[in-house]
């Protein structure tokens, strides 16, 4: 199988080792020449130091050579860059060629989800899929066991990309919604930021666990009102990642969200990062989502007000604390 990893990040090293190693051909392209470039001459991921890259993997910034010819590509940038990439890329997408989006996130002004701003460019014929679930990069690359769902609306795709993906180390369920799985992946980076912001006040394991609770509650209210399956957000792509991302050293939104609870500036704690931190992007329109079908989100109302509106972390959580009496089955 010929494969296009188009973003040459964590993610797409990581997924683009995976394939080479599972005896794909692979093609990884990165948008900075002198990034692919340092990439050549040091045989390393430059996002993840160490990790050497397969020598017979090719590595472009010619996106054209990435692209022609290939059973599949999967687009690995970060979600900002979505729709740009996809323009880049619609004169070359063959016909019958798969689509795997494996970048999570919401994009502000249209409201749509990573698979929904490929069928917005390329059109609702595009064969698209998305991978998704509790995946650390730097945990993949290092063959630790990793469990995935590969989701499409058309089941023949979501098993294609489960055939692609799927080895001894790495474990791909298929699932056809595509809105549960796409609603969790970039909500539950959110929802890490308040874990993080929790961790950084020196609040405890109680206060971890309350929120990754209460945050699946708000993460599923909002996926069933949009269709998404109660199983999804239960499952690998919803509680899975969502554990997994609030509380793994690795999660880089769990790290930006410390940093703030520390007392940083968000774009400060996102420049010491130094890698994307998908739920700063995505806070906007999970609270915008929230308000178009009428789902409560109070957990992410307050990080987009520590985000945005310089509410400090400590009183956000007291606004939590403070809320109106409820139950929990009502
Ligand atoms: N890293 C992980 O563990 C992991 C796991 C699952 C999903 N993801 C998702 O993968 C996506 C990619 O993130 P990442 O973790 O690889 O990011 P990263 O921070 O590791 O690297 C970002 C990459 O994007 C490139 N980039 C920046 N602007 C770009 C643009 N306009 N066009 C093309 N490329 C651009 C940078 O050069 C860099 O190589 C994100 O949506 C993320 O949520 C990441
Ligand atoms: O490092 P994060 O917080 O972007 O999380 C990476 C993956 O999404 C974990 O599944």
């Amino acid at each position: 199988m010929k494969v296009g990893v188009i973003g040459a990040g964590s993610w797409g090293c990581a997924l683009a080792i995976l394939l080479q190693n599972n005896g794909c051909q692979v093609s990884l392209w990165g948008h900075r020449r002198e990034q692919i470039e340092k990439m050549q001459a040091s045989g390393e991921c430059d996002k993840l130091p160490g990790v050497m890259l397969p020598k017979e993997m090719s590595l472009t910034w010619d996106l054209s050579s990435c692209l022609l010819g290939k059973d599949l590509l999967v687009l690995a940038v970060p979600s900002t860059a979505t729709r740009e990439t996809a323009e880049k890329i619609k004169p070359y997408v063959e016909k019958n060629q798969i689509l795997c989006s494996v970048s999570k996130g919401i994009e502000e002004d249209s409201l749509l989800t990573q698979c929904g701003i490929l069928e917005d460019v390329l059109g609702k014929d595009a064969k698209v899929g998305v991978l998704s679930g509790p995946s650390h990069a730097e945990e993949v690359v290092k063959g630790l066991p990793t469990v995935v769902v590969a989701g499409s609306r058309d089941i023949a795709v979501a098993e294609f990309l489960q055939n692609a993906f799927m080895n001894e180390n790495f474990r791909v369920y298929t699932s056809t919604d595509v809105t549960g799985i796409e609603i969790g992946a970039s909500l539950k980076n959110v929802i890490a930021l308040a874990a993080g912001m929790s961790d950084g006040l020196g609040y405890g394991d109680n206060t971890k666990a309350a929120l990754i609770t209460r945050g699946i509650k708000e993460i599923s209210s909002l996926a069933l009102a949009m269709g998404g399956l109660p199983q999804t957000l239960s499952g690998l792509a919803g509680t899975g990642d969502l554990i997994v991302t609030c509380s793994s050293r690795h999660s880089r939104n769990r790290k930006a969200g410390m940093l703030i609870g520390q007392g940083l500036r968000p774009k400060d704690a996102m420049d010491q990062v130094h890698m994307v931190v998908e739920g700063v992007y995505s806070a906007k329109a999970a609270l915008a989502l929230g308000k178009k079908y009428q789902v409560s989100l109070p957990i992410i109302e307050q990080v987009n007000e520590v985000l945005f509106h310089d509410v400090d972390p400590r009183l956000a959580v007291r606004s939590l604390m403070e809320r109106d009496k409820k139950s929990e089955i009502a």
